[in-house]
């Protein structure tokens, strides 16, 4: 095995690799050809099938593989030509997918997990876990550090974790359930799902061994065996080259395990070649294959925030992995549609280019930890400049940093006091403990404690313990050179310990940002709550890793350029929130700034597909409860039909006997009658089955709903979010004089993520401002209200507002909820026209909020409230007669005298110390508590 690491290279594009494997089965069905050497499958279908007929007309569907894997093609075959480039180029630093696809039944958990019976059946994991084990011990030069998480997810959006050692599983519920989040840049992180460092191939076995165990036991009626659920086992692979510590690759290798591709709704054969009725029973497969569908028909917007399965195989299907599919295939006669089905599933995947390339980054972990210790380094060569190298100069006063700070106090010494003597021992002592390549012996900068100091280490060398007497003061060796040279040295010195300070501290912080992984990591990458998660503490560098090695060694200016590439997000981010554009108007209007929003956001075409999906089931799902209600009106009338000719039987037996004639039909007619009875039996079962079927589809659909709808929630959420974050990005450049400007520019772009993650482009809070938001964040909605009113020009104009608004956190940026923007009623203040406000006047009156429709003059500034529609009536209703507005006349110089309590805690974020707009805003706080009363009775 050679030993050194595939040079990086940048991205290259590679089409998803597809084989197909055939499972071993009794009678496998004449009219499947398969060619191995040629890689390709042939169905030969009668064209009649629907009917049972059978006759010479054919049709032959041929698929061609990367790659075909017969019956007979043994688990270490199938290892060696599906899965081991993927590792290999997995222990490159590349990442690689395998996924197994295919109905229930055919195969798929035995290619990927491997049969349980025999060693020789052991599946892909196994069989990579050994592979990396081995290559890993093999490849000289470089230290691997390997991962596992294993992720079940039943259903459409539930993850569960496997690995939960120490845990008892009886059920599903007693696993960990994982969230998906998105970060701000857009990347994917899995919350809960745990990573566990596995040493040897043992531990790792051992713990593929619990999560199947786990698995099994969990089982439940919903997601019975592994055919309703999906699985993704993960080994996280973290290889770092002997000497280049700082210079991490990480990749991480995924064995998938879908749920059976099988489908419901099928109306025949030949509807489902065209698939057009079937549905897959799992709707995260639907989601996969509209998935897979729009990257291979090149469509800009991929759904894959549709399901969690998409969300975590996002890097796998068309982003930065070398994935492979197999598609399992049972060769049987009555799976010959689903066969087909999937091999028209494995074409459109193969179309598919995924862009690979090395992950290198740089682990900004250890570039701390070593920024850290040169500058300790640095800081106590200053120190000795500072004290000029004076011999057996001994400063009293504690740290080397003080004195590069320009401490003096140096006496005049030629030996150690008793005190400095022990103080000293213990130091070395630490020193040569401290098993840590980093550690430092941090001695005074005197010559006479560095003497000293190397006296005990000769000592210890020599075998002498370390608490024997330091020997003899040291002779002074180093005469005073503080001259000009030293004076230039001492300043470039202390220059570059500022820097290094400031990369510390802009790193940490990125650190700090990337630690929203600490509760869950990229998609790819999950976390561990208990161990380090893998990528949280470094940055990728620029594709091949250049920009990397010479950090330390670069220029301020490029060190800077260094540090801002470090803050930007990932150009790689998918689909981010439409750039900021600065505009009055939008500023103004935020339903008009949201309609901008949505008209360009990538979150709310996933919002509008998803409506469409919905829409599609509601109508499948209105057509189906049709079918079931009539169904079940034929059932009850066949019944009932049945029921009147027994009757009638009857009666006319007893009829017969009346009239002195036997009860007894005759033959004949006793034969029709029975004929009869058993055709109407059969008609009631009939329709039994019809209605059964139509059942158990509007049980589907319903559960298809349900999903879609938990998903189309979400991404209603992110859309607002999205939204807020985008608006206070806008306001905070209003605030910021404009600084986005440029209409849709990139600056404007920039500020947004930034922005929203309330970084500096958020105007600076005092200690006292942020103390009074509190406040006003707990008070919800409230606040929204409150932040998104007009001010007179002369309390606060509208850069002032913009920053207040840039400073809130996005939920209290007066932004209107999804749900109340669709149902928004339209409130006008209008201060121009606003009553006097008395204390006889209605709320409403006093404060100028009116219902619509009366537009504003121009030159007063409508405002619309996020507010549910409410009748005018309703505003002041006689039961909830709102506080009285302070009286005009008897204005006090404080505005707030006199105020409502709960009024004044509502109002006092906003509270700016000019009285007459403080007035103002205490009335419209007094009306806005009325017209919440109003509303609220
Ligand atoms: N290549 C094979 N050689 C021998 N036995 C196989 C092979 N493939 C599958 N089997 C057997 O067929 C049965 C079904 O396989 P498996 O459980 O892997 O199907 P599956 O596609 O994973 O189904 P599900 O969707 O329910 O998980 C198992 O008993 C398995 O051991």
């Amino acid at each position: 095995m050679e030993g050194a690491l595939e040079p990086a290279q940048g991205p290259q594009a590679q089409r998803i690799g597809v084989f197909l494997r055939l499972r071993p089965v009794a009678r496998p069905s004449g009219r499947i050809l398969a060619s191995p050497q040629d890689g390709w499958v042939q169905f030969d279908v009668p064209k009649d099938a629907v009917q049972g007929l059978i006759n010479n007309s054919r049709e032959s569907y041929r698929f061609p593989f990367d790659g075909l894997l017969p019956p007979d093609a043994g688990q270490g075959e199938v290892f060696d030509r599906v899965a081991l480039p993927v590792l290999r180029a997995a222990l490159d630093g590349y990442n690689g997918t395998v996924f197994a696809f295919g109905q229930t039944g055919s195969g798929k958990t035995f290619t990927i997990t491997g049969g349980t019976e025999r060693y020789a059946d052991r599946g892909l994991i196994p069989r990579a876990i050994s592979a990396l084990f081995a290559e890993a011990a093999a490849r000289s030069g470089h230290t691997y550090a390997v991962h596992i998480s294993y992720l079940e997810q039943i259903y459409n959006e539930s993850g569960f974790d496997l690995l939960e050692p120490g845990r008892e599983v009886r059920a599903l519920e007693d696993l960990p359930r994982v969230h998906i989040q998105e970060d701000d840049s857009g990347a994917m992180h899995m919350r809960n799902l745990s990573m566990h460092r596995c040493d040897t191939e043992e531990q790792a076995l051992n713990m593929l061994f619990l999560g199947d165990t786990n698995r099994v036991v969990a089982e439940t009626p919903l997601n019975q065996a592994s055919s309703r659920s999906h699985c993704v086992f993960t080994l996280h692979i973290e290889a770092r080259r002997a000497g280049a510590d700082a210079l991490v690759r990480r990749s991480k290798l995924h064995f998938v395990d879908l749920a059976g591709s099988e489908r419901v709704g099928k109306s025949g054969l030949a509807a489902h070649m065209q698939l057009k009725e079937a549905k897959y029973i799992n709707l995260s497969l639907h989601f996969l294959e509209q998935v897979i569908i729009s990257l291979q028909e090149g469509r800009p917007h991929v759904p894959y925030r549709n399901s969690l399965l998409t969300m975590v195989l996002r890097d796998s299907l068309g982003g930065n992995t070398r994935t492979v599919m197999v598609a399992a295939v049972a060769p049987e006669a009555q799976h010959i549609e689903e066969s087909i089905s999937t091999c028209r599933f494995a074409q459109r995947v193969a179309m598919i280019s995924n862009k690979v390339e090395v992950n290198e980054e740089l682990d900004l972990e250890v570039v701390i930890r070593q920024l850290k210790r040169e500058n300790a380094l640095l800081r106590q060569e200053l120190a000795l400049l500072r004290s000029g190298g004076a011999d057996g100069g001994s400063r009293g006063d504690g740290a080397a940093a003080d004195a590069a700070q320009g401490g003096s106090g140096l006496e005049q010494r030629t030996e150690l006091t008793e005190a400095e003597q022990h103080v000293l021992r213990r130091q070395v002592q630490a020193f040569v403990e401290d098993p840590s390549p980093d550690a430092l012996l941090g001695v005074e900068p005197s010559m006479l404690f560095i003497q000293a100091a190397f006296d005990l280490l000769k000592g210890m060398a020599r075998g002498a313990a370390p608490g024997g007497p330091v020997d003899g003061p040291a002779p002074a060796r180093v005469a005073a050179a503080a001259g000009a040279a030293a004076e230039v040295e001492l300043h470039s010195l202390r220059q570059v310990v500022q820097r290094q300070e400031q990369q510390i501290k802009v790193l940490s912080g990125v650190l700090r940002k990337q630690g929203v992984g600490s509760m869950g990591t990229d998609a790819n990458t999950p976390s561990d709550p208990t161990s380090r998660p893998m990528s949280s503490s470094s940055t990728r560098s620029s594709g091949s890793g250049s920009a990397a090695a010479g950090w330390q060694g670069l220029s301020p200016q490029q060190q800077a350029q260094q540090q801002q590439q470090v803050q930007r997000p990932s150009s790689s981010v998918a689909a981010p929130p439409p750039a900021v554009p600065y505009s009055d108007a939008l500023l103004a209007d935020q339903h008009k700034a949201f309609e901008y929003f949505c008209a360009t956001s990538p979150a709310h075409d996933a919002v509008a597909e998803h409506k469409a999906v919905l829409r599609a089931r509601y109508e499948e799902a209105r057509a189906l409860g049709s079918q079931v209600s009539a169904a079940k009106q034929r059932i009850s009338d066949l019944k009932a039909a049945m029921e009147r000719r027994r009757l009638g039987r009857s009666m006319a037996a007893l009829l017969r006997q009346q009239q002195g004639g036997g009860g007894v039909e005759d033959e004949a007619e006793q034969q029709r009658e029975a004929a009869e009875e058993e055709r109407a039996k059969a008609q009631v079962e009939q329709e039994k089955a019809a209605y059964r079927t139509s059942y158990e589809q509007l049980k589907a659909v319903k559960a298809d709903i349900d999903g879609l709808q938990a998903a189309l929630e979400r991404n209603r959420a992110r859309l607002q979010a999205d939204f807020q974050a985008w608006f206070a990005a806008m306001a905070a450049g209003a605030a910021g004089g404009g600084v986005a400007a440029a209409s849709g520019s990139s600056a404007g772009a920039a500020t947004a993520p930034a922005a929203a993650a309330g970084q500096s482009q958020s105007p600076p809070q005092t200690a006292q401002q942020q103390q009074q938001q509190q406040p006003s964040q707990a008070a919800g909605h409230e606040w929204a209200i409150a932040a998104a009113r007009p001010r007179s020009g002369r309390s606060m104009g509208r850069t002032q507002q913009s920053a207040r608004a840039a400073a809130s956190p996005p939920e209290a940026a007066g932004l209107p909820s999804f749900a109340s923007w669709k149902t928004a009623g339209s409130f006008h203040f209008d201060q121009q026209q606003a009553a006097p406000p008395s204390s006889g006047g209605s709320p409403a009156d006093a404060s100028g909020l009116r219902a619509a429709p009366a537009a504003p003059a121009a030159a007063v500034r409508p405002l619309k409230l996020a507010l549910p529609a409410v009748p005018p009536s309703a505003v002041s209703p006689p039961s909830a007669p709102a506080p009285a507005a302070p009286p005009p006349a008897a204005e006090s110089s404080d505005p707030t005298a006199g105020a409502d309590p709960e009024v004044l805690a509502a109002a006092k974020p906003l509270l700016t110390g000019n009285a007459a707009a403080d007035r103002d805003i205490i009335r419209f706080y007094t009306a806005r508590a009325a017209l919440l009363k109003g509303m609220r009775a």
